[in-house]
């Protein structure tokens, strides 16, 4: 029997789950306020994010957007002003100082754009991916050497960072990185000193890393080139979500990427629930200006390959 409007309504409104369920990284109206002499700088205006297990997505803004700010967050540094931040199930404004050690530890591997920030300049690369594993008191030379074949460097094994070239160095990075299996790598800028074929081939180690072992990237750049590197590409203006690029194949098997405005739960393109529901829009949207109206369309992959 089909549910009456009002029972569609309840459905909607009552039972819904909190805001994001069980995705990988939740980020819910984050705001992030810096102050500096009695001056004021919102950094983060109700940001938020939803990325699921085991995406590749890219984060992009311009200078001064808030991608920094993000990334603090969501790699523990930092603690925002307000609302809710969780990643992997952890609830990153309510950890322990022990609780910090560990997501840092255990839950999250970072990339840096600087490869003086990600390599010990005195090690190898594979002593470079052994020692976080040591640290946290794990045995450690089989996985390094294979980390370093996954990602096509392991002829750099006994080679020191000055050794390397800049692409070697950032795919060694990203082993160190994967040393303690995370679930989620953090990569800031970390194409961003790589000429474009170099940065292809760093690229191309993230997406088999996160392909090959499952782990979740996110991937913060000012680069709207990255869009043609990952499926997703959310942009981030002002410290709030602003847009999401899509990249799928055509019919043609040529690639497509769509721009979506987001729809910003707290009302900032708010539909009625029931005209959604009947649609069956989610969080995508595809909008069109027309002479007197703005049309706004289920996102395409939701609309049968219209
Ligand atoms: N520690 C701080 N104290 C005061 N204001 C800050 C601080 N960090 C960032 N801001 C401000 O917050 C806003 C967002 O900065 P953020 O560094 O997150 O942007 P971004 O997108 O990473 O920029 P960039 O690409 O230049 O690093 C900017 O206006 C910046 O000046």
């Amino acid at each position: 029997m089909n549910p009456t409007l009002s029972e569609l309504e309840a459905q909607a409104t009552g039972a819904r789950a909190a805001f994001g369920g069980d995705a990988h990284i939740v980020c819910d109206n984050l705001v992030r306020i810096y102050k500096t002499e009695g001056v004021e700088v919102v950094a983060l205006q109700g940001l938020d994010l939803l990325v699921q297990k085991g995406e590749l997505v890219a984060v992009v803004g311009a200078s001064g957007s808030g991608k920094s700010t993000l990334l603090n967050v969501l790699s523990g540094l930092d603690v925002p002003t307000a609302g809710l931040a969780r990643v992997a199930g952890t609830d990153l404004l309510a950890m322990t100082a022990k609780d910090r050690l560990r997501y840092r530890r255990e839950i999250v591997g970072f990339v840096w754009q600087q490869t003086a920030r990600n390599l010990l300049p005195y090690l190898d690369a594979r002593e470079n991916v052994e020692l976080p594993m040591r640290l946290a008191g794990k045995a450690a030379r089989g996985r390094a050497m294979e980390l370093l074949a996954l990602l096509g460097v392991e002829h750099c094994a006994q080679r020191r960072p000055d050794g390397m070239s800049g692409g070697e160095q950032q795919r060694t990075a990203i082993a160190v990185a994967l040393a303690n299996s995370p679930q989620l790598i953090l990569a800031d800028e970390p194409t961003g000193e790589l000429d474009s074929d170099t940065s292809e081939e760093v690229f191309d180690a993230l997406r088999k890393a996160n392909r090959e072992l499952g782990v979740t990237v996110v991937i913060v750049t000012h680069d709207p080139l990255v869009s043609e590197q990952v499926d997703r590409t959310i942009g981030i203006r002002d410290g709030r979500t602003s847009s999401e690029t899509l990249r799928r194949e055509g019919a043609a098997g040529e690639i497509v990427a769509e721009e979506y405005a987001v729809l910003d739960r707290v009302g900032r393109l708010q539909l009625p629930r029931d005209f959604m529901n009947a649609l069956a829009m989610e969080r995508r949207v595809r909008l069109e200006l027309e002479n007197d109206h703005i049309g706004v369309w289920p996102a395409r992959e939701e609309s049968n390959g219209e």
